[in-house]
Formats: structure tokens, C-alpha cells, sequence
């Protein structure tokens, strides 16, 4: 196994959180990792909801747990209501964004050209973009999955991007928040073909991390995790939990 590819335990807090729970949960997280410190097997991620990124900014303080945003803009400033610049969640102290989580990509039509585009942007201002792929439960039933997800990995991911920039995420649409999971056989071979189309578009593609996201949990964790090309986990309602959480942490494989 490649040590480029360290495991990566990602917290999608999603909109969930107001500032005293966002920062007792962060504060929670955060004392774990301080007390393990250089012992830990993989990398630590928290993307809180945007109103949140200061104040847990400063509960992850001094500790090895890094700070991303949820989602950021394609566009570098100007008049975008609503929207984050990726140099504003810089600015606050994140290293990393999610972008093209199918939450967005299905409530917010956003099509594989704009989730590269937010990438870009991303990369533009030296985060870290993890970028977001995943089929729906009529798309795995009709045998097109790995199409559909290949299809999105060519289309999201800049050229541009790198093993040490990029991180993919797949995320089955009908596994998020259901409960139900592939089959360890089916995370194995998308991650797999997700990782040949990688080698052949970015520079060190074959070294970029692949996460697994969807009904991760301490009692599944283990043994997604064990699997050669899963790089970490992509973790929604578990993340909320600060025990489960660290159970997931704990489960990543020392590579
Ligand atoms: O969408 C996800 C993470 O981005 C996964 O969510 P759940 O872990 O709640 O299924």
C-alpha cells in the first residue's frame, strides 16, 4: 500500500449544528485526536456548515484535526448572493471543501462541468477539493453504475489535480443516510475503476485517495476500510456523534 494514500475519516456535519453543540462536537473530536497525537493511523477532516467553520476553527485549535467547507463557489468574488468563495474558506482556516456532494448535485442541479468548475476554483486557492461521485438506486439496478460514476469522475475532476489536491468521494445515492450499503465486492470494484480512470486523467491519479461515503457506521467501518483501494471514509449522521465518529477513526487501518 501506498503511504500517499493515508487513510482520510471526513466529517460532513451537513446543515446540522447551531454553536454550542457544533463546538462541543468539534472540541470532542479534537481532544481525542491531541491525546493520540502522532499515533494516529490516518488523517482527520471536519466540514461543518458554513456558519460554523470560525468557531470550530478555534475549538480545533492545536489539534491534528483539519477544517473544511461543505461546498464553495466557481467563482473567485462578486455579486453571488449566498454564496462562498473558495479564498473565504481559506481565509478561515480550511484546508479542504467538498464539492459535487449529491445532495447539491440533486437540489441544486449542479452537473458534472459545474462541480469541476467549483473544483478549479478550489484548487485555485490551494485547497485540498474533494469532489463528490455517485450513482442512484435506478441507475445500480439498471447495471450502469460504474458508467454513471465513471462518467462523473471524467467529467468533475480538473486535469489540473493532483494526488496531493484531489480527493474522490464515492457515495452511492441510495446509501446516504438509508442504512443500507453495498456489498463490500461492489465498493471494491467501483473504487477499482474509479482508480484506473484516475491514473489515466491527473498526474499521480493512481495515488489519489478514494473515500467511501454512505451509512458508514462503527459496525461497518472495519471492514470498508480494510479494503485495498477504500483511502477513508466520507461520514454524515455518524459524524455527529462525537463516540461514533472516533469509533470510525479507530477502525482506519494503520497503511
Ligand atoms: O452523504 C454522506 C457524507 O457526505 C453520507 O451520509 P450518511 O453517513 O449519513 O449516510
Amino acid at each position: 500500500m501506498n503511504s500517499a494514500r493515508r487513510p482520510l475519516i471526513a466529517a460532513n456535519w451537513k446543515m446540522n449544528g447551531l454553536k454550542a453543540d457544533g463546538t462541543a462536537l468539534a472540541g470532542a473530536v479534537a481532544a481525542r485526536a491531541k491525546a493520540v497525537g502522532t499515533a494516529l493511523a490516518g488523517d482527520i477532516l471536519i466540514c461543518p456548515p458554513a456558519t460554523l467553520i470560525d468557531a470550530v476553527a478555534e475549538a480545533l485549535a492545536d489539534s491534528p484535526v483539519a477544517l473544511g467547507g461543505q461546498d464553495c463557489s466557481a467563482e473567485p468574488s462578486g455579486a453571488f448572493t449566498g454564496d462562498i468563495a473558495a479564498a473565504m474558506l481559506r481565509d478561515l482556516g480550511c484546508s479542504t471543501v467538498i464539492v459535487g456532494h449529491s445532495e447539491r448535485r440533486a437540489g441544486h442541479h449542479e452537473t458534472d462541468a459545474a462541480v469541476r468548475a467549483k473544483a478549479t476554483a478550489a484548487l485555485a486557492e490551494g485547497l485540498t477539493a474533494i469532489v463528490c461521485v455517485g450513482e442512484t438506486a435506478t441507475e445500480r439496478d439498471e447495471g450502469r453504475a460504474l458508467d454513471v460514476v465513471g462518467g462523473q469522475v471524467l467529467g468533475s475532476v480538473p486535469d489540473g489535480a493532483t494526488a496531493a489536491t484531489l480527493v474522490v468521494a464515492y457515495e452511492p445515492v441510495w446509501a446516504i443516510g438509508t442504512g443500507r450499503v453495498p456489498t463490500l465486492d461492489d465498493i471494491a470494484a467501483m473504487h477499482r475503476h474509479i482508480r484506473e480512470l484516475l491514473a489515466g486523467k491527473v498526474v499521480g491519479g493512481v495515488d489519489v485517495r478514494i473515500l467511501y461515503g454512505g451509512s458508514v457506521k462503527p459496525s461497518n467501518a472495519r471492514e470498508i476500510l480494510a479494503l485495498d483501494d477504500v483511502d477513508g471514509a466520507l461520514v454524515g449522521g455518524a459524524s455527529l456523534k462525537a463516540d461514533e465518529f472516533w469509533a470510525i477513526v479507530e477502525a482506519a487501518p494503520r497503511r
